[in-house]
């Protein structure tokens, strides 16, 4: 028996109750680093938690669908999305990837995306030089090239904050030079594509599939969109924080907030068992 954790919020409380009544009219909306994926120094050695498929493979046969938000390419996402020896994101019925901000779609192995703007491969080769004007301090400063963006990440510098507040005004001139905007996120800053984000993506997709309900859960300061966009769709919706020591805004602002993936996880889990009338 698990138990469901409750919104402090009426508007959350609301949503939660929508979704137990009519599981089969809920979208299921997730981030995935730091809300799936527990957050690690090197973002290529992120993984989802072990038990976040199972939950979400239960979740996609009960609900109108799962959907994955992330500024992660979406084949990425999947790619990391499947525990040693077991379930995957992949398994999970019906999921579709909303990746780079809802730049890109993945629906059954196939992804599609418009072509990266040319201001990208331009910041590309900026990038370089912008990054050695500002001297050593920056040592361990690491980019990590998602084709249709470039995250320079400071967390395995000496001083992250420090190294993050060194880079935030060349990095600002540098996206505005090639028409691209930066996207902020935990000791991460992204060159990416103007015109999307996660609010955009979560709206359309919520419409899409004819949504009669919503719970999103994320972490990071690129979730506040999302968190917008399930008030802004009129549908009853939990927002669910991740909750962590990096980012405070988001708890603010949740409907929800659970302690990190695990709590994420036991979330979801403690939400099938509920829907299944075998909760407390
Ligand atoms: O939208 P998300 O799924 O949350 O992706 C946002 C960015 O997450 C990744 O960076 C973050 O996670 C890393 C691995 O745990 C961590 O090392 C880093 O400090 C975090 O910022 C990813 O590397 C980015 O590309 C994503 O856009």
């Amino acid at each position: 028996m698990s138990t469901l954790p409750h919104p402090t919020t009426e508007a959350g409380a609301a949503g939660l109750s929508a979704i137990l009544a009519d599981p089969s009219g809920a979208v299921i909306a997730l981030d995935f680093d730091g809300t799936l994926s527990p957050i690690v120094a090197d973002p290529a050695s992120a993984r989802i938690h072990p038990f976040a498929p199972a939950a979400l493979v239960e979740l996609g046969r009960r609900t109108r669908a799962v959907v994955i938000v992330t500024g992660r390419p979406a084949a990425l996402a999947i790619s990391y999305g499947r525990s040693p020896g077991g379930l995957g994101l992949d398994d999970v019925p019906g999921l579709v990837v909303l990746g780079q901000y809802g730049v890109e779609r993945w629906e059954s192995d196939v992804v599609t995306a418009p072509p990266p703007p040319e201001g990208v491969a331009r910041a590309r080769r900026a990038l370089p030089s912008v990054l050695a004007a500002l001297g050593p301090s920056l040592r361990g400063v690491w980019v990590e090239d998602k084709g249709r963006a470039l995250a320079v990440h400071t967390r395995r510098t000496p001083d992250p904050q420090g190294s993050l507040e060194t880079l935030r005004a060349p990095l600002v001139s540098l996206a505005a030079e090639h028409g691209l905007t930066v996207e902020p996120g935990r000791f991460v800053l992204e060159l990416r594509p103007t015109g999307t984000d996660k609010g955009d993506a979560l709206g359309a997709f919520l419409v899409e599939k004819s949504a009669r309900s919503v719970l999103f859960a994320g972490d990071d300061l690129g979730d506040l969109a999302a968190f917008a966009a399930v008030r802004g769709s009129g549908l009853p919706g939990v927002t669910v924080c991740s909750g962590s020591a990096e980012v405070t805004e988001l708890a603010k602002q949740a409907d929800l907030v659970v302690d990190g993936p695990s709590g994420v996880v036991g979330l979801l889990s403690a939400l099938v068992a509920a829907i299944d009338g075998k909760s407390t």
